[in-house]
């Protein structure tokens, strides 16, 4: 029912899980393709989940004092705008390290609420003094009451996922009842998810094994470029190679990631042009606003279906994407620009033009 909330971390997380039935249709698969969308969290992604989880944890600990203490967190954006909606509820000050590859969109949303920014080369390898965790960690020990929540290795990050995404995607199949025009195996078969810290999907996979269906394959999706694949022969080719799509993807093993097979049962690589396809798709087919690494997970999501007819062709099994952020964090970027801007003119926009050119 609805009812008035007390704060904006209130309204974080319980986002819809919806059925991406075209995308399914033109792909020819018969289990069902539930996308988890996390864009319409309060602060835009997936990561305000962490975001508040890894700030109540502190208070709980007695690491953060109003007014002083002064959160500084190493980020890709996502994790430190749900840091700057907390810490501007809490009264908290907050310094955000961003590599320059990250949108000005996430950085000018961050300095919206209230968040000091300091940019630092995309370049720069994680453990260089130069790197967004390397100036994170400088400013941590010059600045009084600084405090590193450590998105990379705090274990409120998989927990959040292991205690909210996870049971809402299981609560909504289970509870979505299996009709002759929509079938439903009602568990949860297949989950493909992107992995930055490996967070999500670790925490997902937790929550899915544990307590819903031990047989639940979970699907780890790894940019070209990234190393975080498993088997390391996955990552070979493209290793250190630079790509566009922002939020996953590292040249390093985050300590939050699950490194256990029974966790994660298999990786899928993708690349920049898969994944902004896809966003298109997503856009054109199924009205949803996604960002680039939703386009990465959907890709993933296909790819692995292709080798995997079994799922793909079984009436009713479900299998779930996780689409952690949205497209306003990206709508300057030439990759959006150049499909949603410049694209081929339709025949409509033709007639459009015809039209206008009478007299
Ligand atoms: C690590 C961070 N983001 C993770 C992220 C991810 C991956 O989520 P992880 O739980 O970190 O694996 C996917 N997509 C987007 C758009 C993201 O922002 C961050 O915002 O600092």
């Amino acid at each position: 029912m609805p009812q008035i909330l007390n704060n904006a971390l209130e309204a974080v997380g319980n986002t819809p899980l919806i059925r991406l039935d075209k995308v399914a249709k033109l792909h020819g698969l018969k289990c069902n393709l539930l996308g988890k969308v996390e864009f319409m969290s309060a602060g835009g992604s997936v990561k305000d989940r962490i975001a508040k989880a890894m700030v109540e944890a502190a208070e709980k600990e007695g690491k953060l004092v109003p007014g002083k203490s002064v959160v500084i967190e190493p980020t890709s954006g996502n994790t430190g705008i749900g840091l700057a909606m907390a810490c501007a509820i809490k009264g908290y000050s907050v310094i955000i390290t961003l590599p320059n590859k990250m949108s000005l969109e996430k950085e000018a949303a961050l300095r919206a609420l209230g968040a000091e920014v300091v940019r630092t080369p995309t370049e720069a390898a994680w453990d260089s003094p130069q790197s967004h965790i390397g100036i994170a960690r400088k400013l941590q020990k010059e600045i009084p009451y600084g405090i590193i929540l450590d998105q990379y290795g705090n274990i409120n990050n998989p927990l959040a996922h292991e205690i909210t995404t996870g049971p809402e995607i299981i609560e909504a199949v289970k509870s979505t009842p299996s009709t002759s025009s929509r079938v439903s195996s009602q568990k949860v078969d297949v989950v493909v998810c992107g992995a930055g810290t490996g967070g999500t999907i670790s925490g997902i996979s937790r929550a899915m094994k544990k307590t819903h269906n031990k047989d639940c394959i979970v699907v780890g999706v790894d940019p070209d470029g990234s190393i975080l694949a498993i088997p390391s022969s996955l990552n070979r080719k493209t290793e250190g190679d630079a790509y566009v799509v922002e939020g996953i993807g590292y040249d390093f093993i985050p300590d939050v990631l699950s490194r256990d097979p029974t966790d994660i049962d298999e990786w899928i690589k993708t690349n920049d042009t898969e994944a902004f396809d896809a966003v298109q798709a997503l856009m054109r087919n199924e009205g949803l606003l996604v960002g680039g690494s939703s386009g990465s997970a959907l890709s993933g999501t296909l790819k692995w279906l292709k080798r995997r007819k079994d799922i793909a062709e079984t009436l009713g099994l479900n299998v779930v994407v996780i689409l952690p952020d949205g497209i306003r964090n990206y709508m300057s970027k030439d990759w959006f620009l150049s499909r949603a801007l410049h694209g081929e003119p339709t025949p409509l926009a033709q007639a459009i033009a015809r039209v206008l050119q009478e007299p």
